[in-house]
């Protein structure tokens, strides 16, 4: 059975919806890990590299903390996946570095590009919203098994140009820098806090719940839910004159 949306934009989580969590994990985190270390003593006088390492300091409260400790924290974080900003930030600089060089290529779905497709085609406006830093998304999307995907995609946003994913205000500032009304915009996530986060801005919401991927056990916590994109058609029904 397929979802069917009335919605004008369509906002995209990564990880665990458009693409594979083990990829994530098994491919760009320890292609990130091998190269924290120079990053954080060859690049430190980089403004993004500084502000980054900053925020690792201010985070774990140790004003002092050279480049092992920080590294040593950065790889923790990345053990348990944890989302924070500064460890994003690092990550999306030297993932970008990555693709540009064709030692990475991203990773989506068989049944993501298509309906990206689909639904472009017919007037849905296509955005992302990941934990995933905006350079690190721009990288992903430029650089697909499937190709340059960028055309498809008009808004990226992040925790750092938004706000955090489980927080309902990171939706409504989305919604006024799409210019689109929150009943109009449907979020497609596989973390039943992020959709609850969207659901209380306004938004329409879909689960997408694929085998293999970590929420899959967990369920959609009631929002209405799709097995892969396949399964939800999304159209600008209600937007006409
Ligand atoms: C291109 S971003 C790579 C994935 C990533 O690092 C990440 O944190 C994705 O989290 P999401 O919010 O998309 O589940
Ligand atoms: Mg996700």
């Amino acid at each position: 059975m397929s979802l069917r949306f009335d919605a004008d934009s369509v906002v995209l989580d990564i990880e665990g919806t458009t693409s594979a969590t083990e990829f994530v994990v098994g491919v760009l985190y320890p292609y990130a890990r091998r190269r924290f270390g120079s990053l954080l003593t060859e690049r430190a006088g980089e403004p993004a590299v500084r502000r980054a390492a900053e925020q690792v300091r201010a985070l774990v409260g140790e004003p002092a903390a050279e480049a092992p400790r920080i590294e040593q924290v950065l790889n923790a974080w990345l053990d348990e996946d944890r989302k924070a900003t500064p460890l994003k930030t690092l990550q999306g600089i030297v993932w970008s570095e990555g693709f540009a060089r064709g030692e990475l290529v991203a990773h989506f779905y068989e049944d993501v590009v298509p309906a990206l497709r689909r639904w472009h085609a017919r007037g849905v406006r296509l955005h992302v919203y990941s934990s995933g830093s905006v350079a690190a998304q721009r990288a992903w999307f430029g650089h697909s098994a499937q190709g340059d995907l960028l055309p498809l995609v008009e808004g990226l946003y992040d925790t750092e140009n938004a706000g955090p994913k489980q927080s309902p205000g990171s939706y409504r500032a989305i919604s006024r820098a799409i210019g689109a009304p929150p009943g109009r915009t449907l979020f497609l996530s596989d973390r039943p806090a992020e959709l609850d986060a969207a659901r209380a801005a306004g938004w329409l919401t879909a689960g997408v719940r694929r085998p293999g991927e970590p929420y899959y056990a967990q369920g959609t916590g009631g929002h209405p839910e799709a097995g892969s994109f396949a399964g939800i058609e999304v159209a600008r029904r209600g937007s006409g004159p």
